[in-house]
């Protein structure tokens, strides 16, 4: 039974973090959620990741900070470094649901947490580092038109005290420490891969019922290398990754790698016709490859499974330099079993070429301002999935969990 006025939402800003926000949809969709999905994407979104998020997302919503006629733009034009902070306070503008959820893309949903729906505004967990502070990657609000403005006045008047959102929000949100116990979401729904390292010993005790793990921090799963074979993560330029993280990484990468690579390899994103876009390329030694230095993105995968094979813009890159200098630790990896996100530009506001990504059947979806009459209705996506169904009985079971349990903390 759906329930059409309650949505989980995620933002991307560009095609990297989109790769999050597809994992963290599929993993909503993975554990059953009867909620809707939105995505928050910024016009720097490409074409052919606008058709991916379609698959996988309900409703995908163009907000253009860059709008002439946005007022947010108008007010905050000389406060660019708050650009992605007043993209995510956008998320109170979504006025046709009653209750969302927020999670940011660099968190990994394990198991259904529907039940989130019973919180009010503001729900959030503690934040690591400062926990009279909430961290702003998981948290429960009531979209408001209201509210979303009186965020962004208080953003004008007092800035932010972290120039980024969760400091904004905790300042504007400032009794949540103390008001409602209800309030504070356990750590279980917002548990950062790093405590870990903190608290080894709750982690032992408590992590097993952990049901939201969040990547914050600089490093995001996308930017390790993932080991077909042995299904181990390595860390691009330094070996492989911590033991204690390794398990949460390994339960992404099997969401990225099992579900989400394989919507490439389907539909207009890929039709062999297309301009050069993302291609999911199987097998052989051409892996490791979705280097951008020709300017052509390729997103090339080694696999066993049976991914429609398609015709390259240009030749990949060999794969021993890659693959050779990603992974100095693990000798016996074979490269042909190395699998990498797709090699995207990272920084904010600057991606891929849309020259080169956006193949002509999704040139219409055009940048857009945040008025609801830019929604992007992409739907019936969610129902061209296959039915919902725990379809990596390892992410069911948590595999690494119990590895991760046996480490102690260093
Ligand atoms: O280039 C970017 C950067 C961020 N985001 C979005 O914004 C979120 C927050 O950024 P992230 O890199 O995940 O930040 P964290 O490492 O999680 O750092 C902390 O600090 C941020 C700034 O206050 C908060 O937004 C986070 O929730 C908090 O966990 C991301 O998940 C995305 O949804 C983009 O779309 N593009
Ligand atoms: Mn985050």
């Amino acid at each position: 039974m759906s329930v059409t006025d309650q949505a989980f939402v995620t933002l991307a800003t560009n095609d990297l973090y989109c790769q999050g926000a597809l994992v963290v949809g599929q993993s909503l969709r993975n554990h059953r959620t009867v909620r809707k999905l939105v995505v928050l994407i910024t016009p720097q979104v490409s074409g052919p990741l606008r058709v991916i998020l379609s698959r996988v997302f309900d409703e995908m919503i163009v907000v253009n900070l860059l709008d002439s006629e946005d007022y947010a733009h108008l007010t905050f034009l000389k406060r660019p470094e708050l650009g992605i902070t007043l993209t995510k306070l956008h998320c109170w503008t979504l006025t046709q649901y009653s209750k969302c959820v927020f999670l940011d893309a660099d968190t990994l949903v394990l198991s259904n947490i529907d039940e989130l729906f019973d919180r009010g505004e503001f729900s959030a967990a503690p934040d690591p580092g400062w926990p009279d502070c909430f961290n702003s990657g998981v948290f429960v609000f009531r979209p408001s038109l209201e509210t979303h403005s009186r965020l962004l006045q208080h953003a004008t008047e007092h800035g932010s005290f972290d120039g980024a959102d969760q400091g904004l929000l905790n300042a504007f949100f400032r009794n949540w420490a103390t008001a409602d116990i209800h309030k504070h979401l356990p750590f279980i729904y917002n548990l950062s891969s790093s405590t870990v390292y903190t608290y080894g010993p709750a982690f032992q005790q408590f992590g097993a019922s952990a049901k939201v793990v969040h990547f914050l921090g600089p490093r995001k799963p996308w930017n390790y290398t993932y080991n077909l074979q042995t299904g181990s993560v390595v860390e691009q330029g330094s070996g492989v990754a911590s033991r204690q993280q390794e398990p949460f990484l390994g339960l992404w990468w099997s969401v990225y790698h099992g579900q989400v690579l394989p919507l490439y390899a389907h539909g207009p994103a890929a039709r062999r016709d297309a301009s050069p876009g993302p291609a999911v390329c199987l097998g052989g030694p051409d892996v490791s490859c979705g280097n951008s230095a020709s300017g052509t993105r390729e997103l090339c995968v080694s696999s066993a499974s049976s991914m429609e094979v398609l015709p390259r813009a240009t030749p990949a890159l060999e794969p021993d330099a890659e693959v050779g200098e990603t992974d100095p630790s693990s000798e016996d990896c074979r490269s042909e079993d190395m699998v990498e996100c797709p090699e995207i530009e990272a920084s904010a506001g600057v991606t891929c070429d849309p020259q080169s990504l956006t193949p002509p059947l999704v040139q219409s979806a055009e940048t857009q301002s945040i008025s609801p009459e830019n929604k992007i209705e992409v739907g019936p996506a969610a129902d061209s999935l296959e039915p919902s169904q725990e379809p990596l009985a390892e992410v069911a079971r948590y595999p690494g969990l119990q590895q991760a349990l046996e480490v102690h903390p260093v």
